[in-house]
């Protein structure tokens, strides 16, 4: 599992690292982490440019400056504000033979150490003109920390900042480098652990990795198993406008671990799922889990206050989602992308994609429920304990009826006895993971995706999942 605490915990576990180690000693780690990084990641034969804020991010920037160039590669440094450097770190740099410059310009290559985790978001005069001839000129670029003027705890991006190709983040990961947009400016993350990890509480965002097949365990069955004990899982979705919804996720409920799909909804509809899928039940009865609402027609309310009422979880997705009561449980799964949430909050789409994180908290907070919210990294807040994002998938997977196959896998998953955070993570994972693995590098379709689940599930299982996404 990836952690990821807000500034104010990393704040607290260096000042407890620090009477262990001293502050020295930290800046040193942080330093040399990042050098590491440096000399394996630079394009030989380029001279990089370090940009040095006024702070302790600079002082890392400057320390890392001298090591390369007490490796012999060149490096030199720029500084925001000449009257205000880390003192210690700049001698260090001069002593190393570091050169000075007063302006990036011309350079290929750039080590953004302007601001750390005590930034603002959104930079101002001359850090601003650097992000703007960053971004005009888009040098290869590794950030310290973080990318200078993110939004380092909400993941937004309200004014200028830099974008980075790699961003080398001390002792553990920030939300800002996994949610919302600037997780999209820090590029590939690398931590590099500085001893920060006894002083560290409970992360406020987590990332599943290929190495947590052990959220899926109570859904593995066992010697003594049966179809019930597996879970059943029942279907409202789809209509005679939208067929193809209850096929999709039917798909989606089949490749997950229950043991048993039931279907309720339309007669014509029920007869194609049928035909096509010859295991489903075409009948209501006692279900571990509802997904409610892909498809859905005239009937999608109606649907929904039926699976409520049953007291197992349910997954409200699309139609569904228009039909929400006041109060719902945390054990209902809302599912919307960042338009559906926008309705449902009455705001507009882009203040959605602009800060997703908030969003998705204030829904989760407002219906008590457990909001999944779809995009590029799909998050998902249930009302307590930390935030999951997803970090699986491809941009191919934006691809018409994918989100009712995931709806479906939800279901399976919380019928098979997952508790609602852990259902709606690892289906996102597993969903993602299925979509690169359908058709690496290219497009695919919905039904693909559904097919490839169980593979991936198998091989998640087994701890030999690769290429679990393809960004
Ligand atoms: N505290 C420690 O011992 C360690 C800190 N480390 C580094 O220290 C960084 C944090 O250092 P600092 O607390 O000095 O903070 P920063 O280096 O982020 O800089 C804060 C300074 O920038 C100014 N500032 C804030 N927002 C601004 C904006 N939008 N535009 C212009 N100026 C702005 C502030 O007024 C303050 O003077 C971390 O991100 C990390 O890189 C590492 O060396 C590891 C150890
Ligand atoms: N750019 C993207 N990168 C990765 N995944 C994406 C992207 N865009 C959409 N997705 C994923 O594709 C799925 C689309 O779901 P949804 O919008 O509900 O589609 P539909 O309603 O057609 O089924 C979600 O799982 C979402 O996270």
């Amino acid at each position: 599992m990836l952690h990821a605490h807000d500034v104010a915990a990393v704040r607290a576990a260096e000042e407890l690292a620090a009477r262990d180690v001293g502050w020295d000693a930290l800046m040193q780690q942080a330093a040399d982490a990042l050098a590491e990084v440096l000399l394996a990641e630079l394009p030989s034969g380029r001279t990089p440019v370090f940009l040095v804020g006024p702070g302790n991010n600079g002082g890392d920037a400057l320390f890392a400056a001298a090591r390369v160039r007490e490796r012999g590669f060149p490096a030199n440094v720029c500084l925001l504000d000449p009257e205000h450097a880390h003192e210690a770190g700049l001698a260090a740099a001069r002593a190393a033979g570091v050169g000075e410059v007063d302006e990036p310009h011309g350079h290929t290559v750039v080590v953004d150490g302007i601001l750390g985790i005590g930034a603002r978001a959104g930079l101002s005069g001359r850090a601003a003109g650097w992000a703007a001839w960053q971004a005009e000129t888009r040098p290869y670029t590794v950030a310290v920390d973080v990318p200078s003027g993110i939004g380092v705890d909400d993941g937004t991006t309200p004014g200028p900042h830099l974008v980075a190709d790699r961003t080398v983040t001390f002792g553990t990961s920030k939300p800002g480098l996994l949610v919302g947009p600037a997780a999209d400016a820090a590029g590939t993350v690398t931590l590099a652990p500085i001893g920060l990890g006894p002083y560290l509480g409970e992360p406020v965002v987590e990332a599943l990795t290929t190495a947590d097949a052990g959220v899926l365990a109570p859904a593995v069955p066992h010697g003594d198993a049966h179809k019930y004990t597996r879970g059943v899982v029942g279907v409202r979705a789809g209509s005679t406008q939208f067929p193809g919804a209850a096929h999709l996720v039917v798909a989606g409920a089949q490749s997950g671990p229950a043991g048993y799909v039931r279907f309720v909804g339309d007669d014509a509809v029920a007869q194609q799922v049928v035909l096509r899928a010859p295991e489903v039940v075409p009948a209501a009865g006692r279900v571990q889990a509802w997904v409610v609402g892909p498809g859905g027609g005239d009937d999608a309310g109606t649907h929904l206050s039926a699976a409520l009422a049953d007291d197992v979880p349910v997954v409200v997705d699309a139609t569904a989602l228009q039909h929400l009561p006041d109060h719902l449980r945390a054990d209902v799964v809302l599912t919307p992308h960042a338009g559906e949430l926008a309705t449902l909050l009455d705001v507009d789409r882009a203040e959605v994609e602009s800060d997703p994180w908030t969003h998705a908290r204030t829904a989760s907070g407002r219906w008590g429920a457990t909001v999944l919210l779809k995009g590029r990294r799909t998050i998902v807040v249930a009302p307590t304990g930390p935030t999951r994002v997803n970090l699986s998938g491809t941009a191919w997977l934006g691809t018409a009826g994918s989100g009712d196959v995931l709806s479906g896998l939800l279901g399976s998953l919380l019928a098979s006895g997952l508790p609602p955070r852990d259902a709606a993570s690892v289906g996102a994972f597993l969903h993602g993971a299925a979509a690169v693995r359908a058709n690496p590098g290219g497009p695919v379709t919905a039904t693909a995706v559904a097919a490839a689940i169980p593979a991936v599930l198998a091989d998640f299982l087994a701890g030999r999942l690769t290429g679990e996404r393809d960004w």
